[in-house]
């Protein structure tokens, strides 16, 4: 698939989903990418923070191919060196990691790049860097992530709508909330506990997708 297309699953399919093994039920990561894929889900990060390079690299080599058979998107969290090593389609980088022009040139021009953003100005500077897409939160409160920002205002939320490049809503979304974000005007969603720390993983995925059908 190309960069575009990519792009255009992003603003088509709202699910996006991120990947830690410590919060997957006791499932491997690789176990825990089969059933996602399995479940329809074709937006996968690969989010490890407890891990070596080379055990990151090992399983993100194996996610890659799975992914590739689902003919799926794969993102790489944090590290540059281990996008371009495993070949991922993306490169998803929060405000502590690389900025998007050198991601952009250790990356390459095809490598799709999505900032992290909390705020207007955070949004406007990844717009102007030539980020594909912004991660956009915590929405909600969440316990998958440790010192989170202050959830977005509605100020923010309103100015993320009307953003040029796709915004992905993250933070405490579930089946419980997706479909309000969606009803606001947000059309995609990344999510860890929600689909990642489910027994059931395709009724999981199967709930979350019903709650953004439109008819
Ligand atoms: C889609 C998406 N949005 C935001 C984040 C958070 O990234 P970051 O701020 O770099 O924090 P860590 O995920 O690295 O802990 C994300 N990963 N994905
Ligand atoms: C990784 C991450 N980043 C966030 C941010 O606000 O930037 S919130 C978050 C955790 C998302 O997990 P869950 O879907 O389980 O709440
Ligand atoms: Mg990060």
């Amino acid at each position: 698939m190309t960069k575009e297309q990519h792009l255009q699953r992003l603003r088509d399919d709202p699910l996006y989903v991120i990947l830690g093994e410590a919060l997957s039920c006791g499932r491997t990561n690789v176990q825990t990418a089969a059933d996602v894929l399995a479940a329809g889900v074709r937006i996968i990060q690969y989010r490890e923070k407890h891990k070596t390079w080379r055990e990151k690299y090992a399983e993100a080599k194996e996610i890659r191919r799975l992914c590739r058979k689902y003919d799926a998107t794969f993102i790489m969290n944090d590290a540059v060196d281990l996008a371009v090593a495993c070949k991922a389609d993306g490169i998803h980088v929060g405000q502590d990691d690389a900025p998007v022009s050198f991601v952009r040139q250790w990356a390459g021009p095809q490598m799709l790049i999505g900032v992290s953003t909390h705020t207007e100005e955070e949004m406007t500077e990844a717009v102007r860097d030539g980020a594909d897409y912004v991660g956009l939160g915590p929405f909600y409160p969440t316990q998958s992530k440790r010192d989170v920002h202050a959830p977005v205002t509605p100020k923010v939320r309103q100015f993320a709508l009307q953003l040029s490049i796709p915004v992905v809503a993250i933070g405490g979304i579930g089946k419980a909330n997706i479909g309000a974000l969606y009803a606001e005007g947000f059309r995609s969603f990344a999510m860890i506990s929600a689909v990642v720390g489910q027994v059931q993983i395709a009724a999981a995925v199967q709930a979350l997708r019903q709650a953004v059908a439109v008819d």
